[in-house]
């Protein structure tokens, strides 16, 4: 018997109380977000669900889309092309910083912050922009396992206050790392981090990556298992923007954040994780998921290099943890 479903049960109890941190309100649609909202979802790669809270609320996916649509690029480019005009390297500065991409004058240093989603965008095929729309709505369906739509209020809230993304697309265009079709590359971004999503969906797609590309209850494939590498690798360094270095040191899963507070995480060949909680913190990453993921972590020795002979067998805790759990959860 796995003891997850009662830690997570008590993870949701013991931050439930925790409102530090504040709703994304850059995005004005985004400030609708109710803050005590709070979900966990873990989807194993032989597709069992456990949750607890709100899984089925609905929000948008936000900067969580970069990981899938960058596998699609990987697809629809190739390594080498995209490594050209995207780099790997994690930046240390804020997501949607311009500083680096004018410094570099070549390219964004990576596809997880936005001048490098914006570039991935720019590279996704398609005979036209409604072409290229459809495609990306049948990757993420492949990902979800249902079908999936867009938010049009929070699309349209942010294509009309997006100055900053429009600023990086420009400068993308001036380095020639996109094409001058601006506002429609920029469209799709809009809508691809406009997809709705609830927290079960965001651990679905989290296990189909652990279970190499393919969806664990469909048993479709939603990107090729060559890529599913390369998608962790950028997931690992860069994925939680400028606390990537910290989040590596501490929690060692591959994960990516969203402002809309989901935060994603990967273990290659077991499970996804998915924590949804919209209050974040001055970096833009869920408050609450930052926490509900440590104690994941060092629970069920999830941090990539914990030593294979300290890892317990997988979702089972320790003696002295299972008695704070039961007198938290006051079975004990
Ligand atoms: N970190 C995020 O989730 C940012 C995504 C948001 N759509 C933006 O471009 O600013």
């Amino acid at each position: 018997m796995s003891d997850l479903p009662e830690f997570i049960k008590y993870l949701y109890e013991k931050y439930r109380v925790l409102d530090d941190g504040s709703l994304a309100s850059y995005i004005p649609e985004l400030t609708k977000a109710n803050p005590d909202w709070f979900a966990i979802s873990i989807v194993t790669k032989e597709g069992e669900v456990f949750q607890v809270g709100d899984s089925q609320e609905h929000f948008t996916i936000q900067s969580m889309s970069k990981v899938f649509v960058y596998g699609m690029a990987l697809e629809d480019q190739n390594r080498e092309i995209l490594l050209e005009k995207i780099g790997v390297e994690p930046t240390g500065d804020p997501f949607n910083s311009v500083i680096r991409l004018d410094e570099n004058s070549k390219r964004p240093d990576n596809p997880m912050v936005n001048a490098g989603a914006i570039a991935t965008a720019g590279l996704i095929k398609g005979v036209n922009a409604t072409d290229k729309l459809n495609r990306l709505l049948a990757m993420f369906r492949r990902y979800i396992g249902h079908d999936v739509f867009i938010d049009a209020p929070v699309f349209m809230s942010e294509r009309a206050t997006g100055h900053r993304n429009r600023a990086l697309a420009n400068l993308l265009l001036n380095f020639g790392i996109i094409d001058n079709n601006i506002e429609e590359i920029l469209d799709l971004y809009f809508q691809q981090c406009a997809l709705v999503v609830n927290c079960q969906d965001l651990a679905m797609m989290a296990a189909t990556l652990a279970n190499r590309g393919v969806n664990p209850i469909t048993n479709k494939q939603a990107v090729k298992p060559c890529y599913v590498r390369d998608i962790l690798s950028v997931m690992h360094t860069c994925g939680m923007y400028n606390y990537a270095g910290e989040w590596a040191y501490r929690v060692g899963i591959p994960a990516k954040s969203g402002v809309s507070g989901g935060i994603i995480g990967v273990i290659p060949d077991k499970a996804g994780i998915a924590v949804f909680s919209p209050l974040i913190d001055s970096k833009g990453n869920s408050v609450r998921g930052i926490k509900v993921f440590e104690d994941l972590s060092d629970e069920f020795d999830l941090h990539l290099f914990d030593s294979p002979l300290e890892k317990c067998s997988f979702l089972e805790i320790s003696k002295n943890k299972k008695d704070v759990v039961s007198q938290v959860m006051g079975n004990g």
